[in-house]
């Protein structure tokens, strides 16, 4: 029998998909599956690695499959790369999910990335490369969410919190 997530993250670089979905994770007593951490376990190489030795294509292919496979069977809670949502059929998989939009102030999710140069598309100039990003993608986390949790109002466990208090409880 598979399973099928019990609530998936989604939003842009910075607003806290991975330390929110450890959090969430943790709180419900489930696995959290992050797509870039498998996506490194698959490839025996760093996301930033992927893009640079491979380029960008490669990674989203890479993304692509773990992400499909993620959404089809992981039983507890699932953080995507800020840019999964970019493929189509990732789109149209989303539907039927229960999808967390993680809402972060741009000058926060600026500040956050600003300190970790593990994010290779953000390389140069990051609140630029940030605010591009954005522009793109903020109408898709809206119209794909069904929940969405402000990370610049609320702290990690406070997040993971309000996610849990909307999921069906057990046996539901
Ligand atoms: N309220 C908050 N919610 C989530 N992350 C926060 C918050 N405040 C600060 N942070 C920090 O911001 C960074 C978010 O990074 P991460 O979870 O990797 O985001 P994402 O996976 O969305 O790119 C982490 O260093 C985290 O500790
Ligand atoms: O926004 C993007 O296109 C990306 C976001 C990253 O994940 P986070 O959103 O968890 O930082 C990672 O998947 C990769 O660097 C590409
Ligand atoms: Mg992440």
């Amino acid at each position: 029998m598979s399973s099928r997530p019990l609530a998936v993250l989604i939003g842009s670089p910075g607003a806290g998909k991975t330390t929110v979905g450890r959090a969430l994770a943790e709180r419900l007593g489930v696995d959290l599956l992050d797509t870039d951490a498998e996506i490194e376990r698959r490839a025996g190489k760093t996301v930033s690695d992927i893009f640079v030795e491979d380029g960008e294509e490669a990674f989203r292919a890479l993304e692509r499959e773990v992400v499909a496979e993620a959404l089809a069977s992981h039983p507890g809670v699932v953080a995507l790369g800020g840019g999964a949502i970019l493929n189509e059929q990732t789109r149209a998989d989303l539907a039927g999910h229960r999808v967390v939009y993680l809402e972060v102030e741009f000058a926060d999710a600026a500040k956050r990335v600003g300190l970790d140069t593990a994010r290779p598309l953000l390389l140069g100039n990051p609140r630029a490369r940030l605010k591009a990003l954005l522009r793109e993608r903020l109408p898709i986390y809206q119209s794909l969410a069904t929940l969405t949790v402000s990370t610049s109002e609320h702290t990690p466990e406070e997040a993971a919190e309000l996610i849990a208090k909307e999921l069906p409880a057990a046996g539901d």
